[in-house]
């Protein structure tokens, strides 16, 4: 396997049974509702978040992919039932008798699972993903989900914000792995990094799992290891004629810059072209005016410009505020780990259940002293309104369980004054999309450098004021009106009228 277009990103890396990718928790609920006889009882969940990272306006939905290869290739294996039979309670006492191991060792997923495209832009509250099924399959699912959507999409919107900065012309690199998370920090982020806007990573096993290009320089160690600068750049240049970039800060940066030149006029000499220098340390500002300079006047102006060094979009923004010569940004640490914001706290929340005579659904609700974390019940669906030049104008949560009035009315879950009443005739599109249905996959996925291409779409039709850094606007997404009456009157209900 080794191209963009894989489908099975997870059992191509990790190759073995993924199923013990839970909470413990998720495991021993599943065995309560297997001895209470409950675990065919239909429910219904969403995973949502309830703010875009960073302080932004929007995220760029990531990890897709992941889900559906782990959803596939779900079951327990002899190894994991083993390991699960093994396992003891405080009291020493067997967790899981072996009735519940052979019902896993049986168990087939059927679920019925929807979920938005990777790459589109999602907005606080939305369901990235619905799951449908037997209610300890769906919860079974919980963590996984929720482990492989959340990181996935705060990176690919760290790339799409760096993207935002850099301009659509610039080369952006990713860096991270030696600052990454550990092995998965460092993969799954250069994925979630090409898909939000990278142009290519260092990270070799990336670039032969995902395709994603492989790109790089050299580091500091390489000059330090000749006799000077110049002979370094020179044997450099000697094993890469044409896709040299040498790192010019090791000793003075500009002294650096006149090494480079030096050895790219020789290079010329052999019909070859310096593709680029890097500046790795120093006002980057300053720096780059400088070496665009000397390199422009020594005949190369198209040697390209690379810095590094701890860089993130609000950097990016201020170095091209001071007229910094950059065009290609390797960005590191900041990226793949999501610095500002170390996690997306994405979460999955039951929303219905069929009732216990299997009649009609029960809509459910977790309720919160805060407004913001009190969940949405219904068997909700997503509906975009988009304007003529296909721009997005609104988002409407409704439940797909209830009929639709004629006139639609969508009212921000946080704050009720805030409604607006959808045009007739509005052009929309449903967002959460048939993935699996009773446990069959039912699409193909795009591959990752179709998602890459979609998601720089999604991110240029939103309007700029909700893509920019500093008090991005809020995109209206809101509950469809008889949602926001339903939700409201279930709150009423499960919250008790306490004595004033
Ligand atoms: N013109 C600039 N404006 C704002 N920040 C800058 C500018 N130039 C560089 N920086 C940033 O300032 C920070 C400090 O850079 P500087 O090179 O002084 O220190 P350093 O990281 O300790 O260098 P070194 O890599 O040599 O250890 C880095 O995050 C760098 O990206
Ligand atoms: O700064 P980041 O965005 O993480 O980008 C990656 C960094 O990794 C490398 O150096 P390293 O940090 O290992 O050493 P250095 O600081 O001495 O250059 C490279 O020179 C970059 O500076
Ligand atoms: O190729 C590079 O220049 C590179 C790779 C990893 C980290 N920093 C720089």
């Amino acid at each position: 396997m080794t191209s963009a277009s894989s489908t099975r990103p997870l059992a191509d890396v990790y190759a073995s049974s993924l199923s013990l990718l839970t909470d413990l928790y998720q495991l021993t609920m599943a065995y309560g509702y297997w001895k209470q006889g409950l675990q065919d009882r239909e429910a219904v969940f969403h995973l949502y978040f309830r703010r875009p990272p960073f302080e932004g306006g929007y995220a760029v939905c990531a990890g897709l992919a992941y889900v559906a290869d782990w959803l596939e290739t779900l079951h327990f294996t002899e190894d994991d039932l083993a390991y699960l039979g093994s396992l003891r309670g405080s009291k020493g006492a067997v967790l899981f008798e072996p009735g519940f191991l052979e019902y896993l060792r049986q168990l087939k997923f059927t679920c019925d699972v929807d979920a938005i495209a990777e790459g589109t832009v999602v907005f606080a509250n939305e369901p990235l993903i619905r799951v449908k099924g037997p209610l300890l399959q769906a919860q079974l699912l919980e963590t996984a989900l929720l482990t492989l959507v959340n990181f996935q999409t705060l990176i690919a919107t760290k790339a799409a914000r760096i993207r935002e900065a850099a301009g659509p012309s610039d080369q952006i690199l990713e860096f991270g792995l030696r600052r990454a998370q550990g092995i998965d920090g460092g993969l799954s982020a250069s994925r979630a990094a090409y898909l939000g806007g990278a142009d290519g990573t260092s990270n070799v096993l990336a670039g032969q799992k995902f395709g994603i290009p492989v790109r790089g320089t050299h580091a500091h160690s390489w000059v330090m290891s000749f006799e000077d600068e110049e002979a370094a750049f020179a044997a450099y240049a000697d094993a890469f004629p044409d896709d040299s970039v040498f790192l010019v800060d090791t000793y003075d940066t500009l002294e650096g810059v006149r090494h480079a030149i030096a050895v790219a006029r020789r290079m010329r000499e052999q019909g070859h072209e310096l593709a680029g220098i890097r500046l790795d340390s120093g006002d980057l500002a300053y720096l780059s005016r400088e070496a665009r300079a000397l390199l422009n006047e020594a005949g190369f102006p198209n040697t390209r410009i690379v810095a590094s060094n701890d860089l993130d979009e609000n950097l990016i923004t201020s170095l091209k505020l001071q007229g910094a010569q950059i065009d290609t940004w390797g960005i590191g640490t900041k990226l793949v780990t999501a610095y500002d914001q170390p996690a997306l706290g994405g979460v999955y929340k039951l929303a219905a259940l069929r009732k216990a005579d299997d009649s009609d659904w029960e809509f459910t609700i977790k309720l919160s002293e805060q407004l913001a974390k009190t969940s949405i019940p219904g068997i909700l669906q997503v509906r975009r309104f988009v304007s003529e030049k296909g721009q997005p104008r609104a988002d409407m949560l409704y439940n797909t369980a209830a009929p639709l009035p004629d006139k639609l009315e969508i009212i921000d879950p946080q704050d009720i004054t805030r409604r607006r009443a959808v045009r007739a005739n509005s052009d929309y599109r449903e967002l959460l999309e048939p993935i699996f249905r009773a446990g069959q996959r039912v699409c193909e996925l795009p591959t990752l450098e179709e998602i890459r291409q979609y998601a720089q779409r999604e991110v240029h039709s939103l309007d700029p004021s909700i893509r920019r850094f500093l008090n991005p606007h809020t995109y209206p997404v809101g509950l469809e009106a008889s949602l926001h009456h339903f939700r409201t009157d279930l709150i009423l209900e499960k919250r008790p009228l306490r004595p004033a």
